[in-house]
């Protein structure tokens, strides 16, 4: 059995910025793992190994930072990639979600015809905070009849309790931080 990949050494390649965008945030800033090729690769790695094997048929990313982390891990699992997007960005028949932020509130679309029920989908974004951008696309899956595989994120607040709005999924963080 291959040994999970240890990512804890890249907390020192993400960057945290106060008070943004609002006083009050603490902003964990993803830039600073992206460019560095050995850390971008360990993310990767980590979150495909967990999920090969598993007959994942799609990936979503939710946009915006699930859109870098979705095409590599849909690439290295011979998945799909489906871009789950703010609204009135995509062209053809949608279902939509509203859903509240740690700082706003937004929407969320999907093509109709992105799922085809029975599919099996692991659905990727970059942060869990409230949960609350997961959980709208967790219902839009819903909707279109997907099988809920697993939901993946690069790192977790553990302190805003994300994770207990997804007792009955496969949660998978690979950073946790706790203030
Ligand atoms: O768990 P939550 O409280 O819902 O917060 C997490 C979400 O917030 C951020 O996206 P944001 O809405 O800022 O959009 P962006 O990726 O376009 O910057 C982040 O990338 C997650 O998608
Ligand atoms: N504190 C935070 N840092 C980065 N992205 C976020 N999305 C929601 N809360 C966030």
């Amino acid at each position: 059995m291959t040994l999970p990949i240890n990512c804890e050494p890249l907390k020192t390649l993400i960057r945290t910025v106060p008070d943004f965008p609002k006083p009050g945030i603490l902003f964990y800033d993803i830039t600073t793992v992206l460019k560095d090729k050995a850390g971008f690769a360990t993310l990767i790695d980590a979150f495909a190994q967990y999920y090969i094997g598993k007959e994942i048929d799609l990936v979503l990313g939710i946009e915006a930072r699930g859109f870098i982390f979705g095409p590599a891990l849909a690439y290295r699992l011979n998945a799909g990639f489906v871009p789950v997007r703010k609204p009135k960005k995509l062209p053809a028949p949608t279902a939509r979600v509203t859903y509240d932020l740690e700082y706003g509130t937004d929407a969320l679309e999907i093509h109709l015809d992105a799922i085809q029920p029975g599919e099996r989908v692991v659905i990727v974004d970059d942060l869990l905070a409230t949960g609350g951008t997961m959980q709208a696309t967790v219902e839009l899956v819903r909707q279109l009849g997907g099988e809920i595989a697993g939901l993946g994120f690069a790192i977790e607040l553990d302190f805003l309790k994300g994770r207990e709005k997804f007792q009955q999924y496969d949660v998978l963080s690979l950073l946790h931080y706790d203030e």
